[in-house]
């Protein structure tokens, strides 16, 4: 049988005064790194493609003396020719802004969001495997126009009609979905539903039986109050709103506990007891995962038609450009991403 070629990961720019571009030389130097250690030979981690204006990813080679040559590709199809040579870099559209290390800007919005589009419709197409994000500054995408929260509502987007985006954080100790996003805490209460609830717990659960290999995954879901409301003394949502999500998903044979008290379930016997927390906000789930392994977390987005991964830190402008950037969050995304597309579709092919 003929064996089909792998497609690269499809990495994207980030905002240029942030963290992003050093990462991305960071992770290709730990690829090379890697690919001389005994260990790592005869692996079948994908290579990836920065789609980036490369005077950008230059001014930081510059800045940081790190020596990655740049290989400009025309087809990120070539990525797998010149990976071992240096790092391939996909031209888009440059404007020409400055880039400043630790400065966001809004006039660089525009290559920041091209980088994006422009990963995603290289992944719809089956010409990469992944896309692999670097961190954006929202708020300087905002003050450019940009109207979606983040990467996860701008990727549901793109994706169409009827997607619905659901936020997955990971690391070795812990996987958590936060059931509302990017909202202020006042808007939560109603943005909650049974119906969000249930739909979030299938796709949640769709995903680590297809993507993460889990046969029948168990799910646990946070209350929303103190003491998972202390039978309705400390609010009532979890009485009319949490717990019958749950008898739903029971009855359509899902494996789930809850509505659990949200400072009793991140323990670590306790998460030995799920695969996955629910939470119905974003902080409650952040918190633990960010604390208990910050630089090993990882974002997915579940329920997209490709793959999507991402470091689960920000764009950290306090440290750009200064070479103290780790890592390791980036190449966890780019692993989990491998692993993903791997479990998906064998050797990394067409993937919508
Ligand atoms: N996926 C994405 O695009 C994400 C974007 N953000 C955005 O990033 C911006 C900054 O967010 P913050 O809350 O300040 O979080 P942050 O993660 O950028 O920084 C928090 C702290 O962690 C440090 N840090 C972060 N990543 C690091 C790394 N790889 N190596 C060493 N130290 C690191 C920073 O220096 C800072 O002290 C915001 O605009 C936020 O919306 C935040 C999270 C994810
Ligand atoms: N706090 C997580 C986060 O902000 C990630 O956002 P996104 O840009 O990946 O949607």
């Amino acid at each position: 049988m003929a064996h089909k070629q792998p497609k690269p990961l499809a990495m994207t720019l980030g905002d240029p005064g942030g963290i992003g571009p050093e990462l991305a030389l960071k992770a290709w130097q730990a690829y090379q790194n890697a690919s001389k250690t005994s260990a790592h030979q005869g692996s079948d981690m994908l290579p990836f493609c920065l789609i980036a204006p490369a005077r950008i990813i230059a001014q930081y080679a510059d800045i940081l003396a790190y020596d990655v040559p740049l290989i400009p590709v025309s087809d990120i199809s070539q990525t797998s020719d010149h990976f071992a040579n240096g790092l391939p870099v996909l031209e888009i559209a440059d404007n020409g802004a400055a880039v400043i290390p630790g400065v966001a800007a809004a006039k660089t919005a525009y290559m920041v969001i091209d980088s994006i589009k422009t990963a995603v419709d290289l992944t719809r197409k089956g010409t990469a495997s992944a896309v692999v994000t670097n961190p954006i500054q929202k708020s300087a995408l905002y003050q450019a126009g940009f109207s979606h929260p983040g990467h996860t509502e701008f990727l549901a987007e793109l994706a169409g009609p009827g997607t619905i985006p659901v936020m997955m954080l990971a690391n070795s100790k812990l996987r958590v979905v936060p059931l509302t996003i990017h909202i202020a805490l006042s808007q939560v209460q109603s943005a909650l539903t049974t119906d969000v609830i249930v739909d979030l717990s299938r796709i949640t659960a769709t995903a680590l039986s297809r993507d993460f290999g889990l046969v029948q995954p168990r799910l646990a879901i946070a209350g929303l109050n103190p003491h998972a409301g202390e039978d309705g003394a400390m609010g009532h949502e979890e009485q009319t709103i949490i717990t019958p999500a749950i008898t739903r998903l029971r009855e359509e044979g899902y494996n789930v506990i809850g509505p659990l008290p949200a400072d009793t379930m991140f323990h670590e016997e306790a998460r030995a007891e799920y695969d996955v927390a629910l939470c119905p906000y974003h902080d409650q789930a952040l918190i633990p995962v960010k604390t208990l392994d910050f630089h090993g977390g990882v974002n997915v987005t579940l329920g997209l038609p490709f793959i999507r991964t991402s470091p689960d830190h920000g764009t950290a402008l306090n440290i750009a450009g200064k070479g103290l950037a780790r890592a390791d969050s980036l190449m966890a995304a780019l692993k989990i991403a491998n692993q993903m597309a791997h479990n998906r579709f064998g050797t990394g092919t067409k993937n919508d």
